[in-house]
Formats: C-alpha cells, sequence, structure tokens
C-alpha cells in the first residue's frame, strides 16, 4: 500500500460554531461548508477548506458519541485524527490487519459520502488514524 492523500485532518471541539469563528476570522479561512449531522457517526461535522486538504471539524452527536471520552480529556478539544485517502478500502484494511494494527470495527459510510475505518492510535505512533477510499474522479473534495 502507498501512503496516499492527505483527505483531511480531524479536529474535535466542543462548539462547531465557535471553531467557525475561529477558522474563518483568525485563520483566514475563505470556504467553511454547511454543517451537517453523521448520527450514525456520532458527529456533526463541518469542512473547513485549506488550499490543498481540509479540517474536519467534529463535535459530539448525541450520549454515544466517539468523541466525548477525547474532549473528557481536552475540554477545549484539539486535534483528533489524520485521514489519508486509499484507492481501495478492502485492501487497505486487510494490510493494515496484516500489519498486525487494530482496526476499528468494519468499514462504514464517513463525511465525505465513501467507505472509511479507523486503526487504533496504539498502533499508529500515537496517532489516530482514519482510512478513507478516495472519491470517484470528480467528486468535490
Ligand atoms: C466517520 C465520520 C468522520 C469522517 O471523517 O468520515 C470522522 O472522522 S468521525 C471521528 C470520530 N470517530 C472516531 O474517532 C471513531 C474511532 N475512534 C474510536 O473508536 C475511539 O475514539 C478510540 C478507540 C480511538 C479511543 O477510545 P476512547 O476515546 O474511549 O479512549 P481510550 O481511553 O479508550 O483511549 C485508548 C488510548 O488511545 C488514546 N487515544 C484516544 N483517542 C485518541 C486520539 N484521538 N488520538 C490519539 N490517541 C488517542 C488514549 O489516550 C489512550 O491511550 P493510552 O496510552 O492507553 O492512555
Ligand atoms: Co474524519
Amino acid at each position: 500500500m502507498k501512503l496516499g492523500r492527505l483527505n483531511h485532518i480531524g479536529v474535535a471541539t466542543p462548539s462547531i460554531e465557535q471553531s467557525i469563528a475561529f477558522y474563518r476570522d483568525v485563520m483566514g479561512a475563505e470556504t467553511v461548508h454547511m454543517p451537517f449531522d453523521l448520527p450514525a457517526q456520532g458527529v456533526k461535522v463541518c469542512f473547513v477548506d485549506t488550499p490543498n486538504t481540509q479540517i474536519e471539524l467534529i463535535e459530539p452527536l448525541g450520549e454515544d458519541s466517539p468523541i466525548h471520552g477525547f474532549l473528557a480529556k481536552n475540554p477545549a478539544g484539539g486535534q483528533h485524527h489524520v485521514c489519508y485517502e486509499v484507492p481501495d478500502i478492502h485492501e487497505a484494511k486487510t494490510w493494515f490487519e496484516a500489519k498486525g494494527a487494530r482496526v476499528l470495527g468494519e468499514p462504514r459510510i464517513g463525511a465525505h459520502g465513501t467507505l472509511i475505518f479507523f486503526v487504533h492510535p496504539r498502533d499508529m505512533g500515537g496517532v489516530l488514524t482514519e482510512i478513507m477510499e478516495s472519491p470517484q474522479q470528480g467528486d468535490e473534495h
């Protein structure tokens, strides 16, 4: 498997609205996409475009959100995960499992509408890593 494009950097926040204001007013973001809920993944999501990737702002959605634990430890939020693109999500899952890394659950639809999975941070040098099947050519990034 080859290291693919950095699709986004996930940033957990207690308030997407406050983080949008920060990226717009302090960081000078020009394109902030409409926030949307991903109930199946327990997060509210907002993508902020940078010239070569995106910031994915994530806020807990529901009692079982997987980011409650992270925000309990980091109440102001923080860098949560990185996401790389792969051409074939199933091949990538087999690759990481063969390397002895813990793939968390089965591939499921992520925020860009393609299949994703996560690899446990303890097996990834401390970085929670999301692997995402590349959008079809021509889709918005
Ligand atoms: C999918 C929609 C969207 C998209 O892009 O498509 C998203 O990206 S949604 C993102 C939110 N969803 C997830 O994060 C799902 C995967 N995450 C998990 O399953 C958990 O967060 C998990 C298992 C990584 C951590 O579980 P928990 O929060 O309960 O923490 P633990 O105390 O069990 O942590 C164990 C160990 O891992 C360290 N840890 C936890 N979170 C992170 C992190 N974000 N980055 C780095 N390290 C992390 C934690 O400190 C513990 O380390 P230890 O050395 O044992 O103290
Ligand atoms: Co993500």
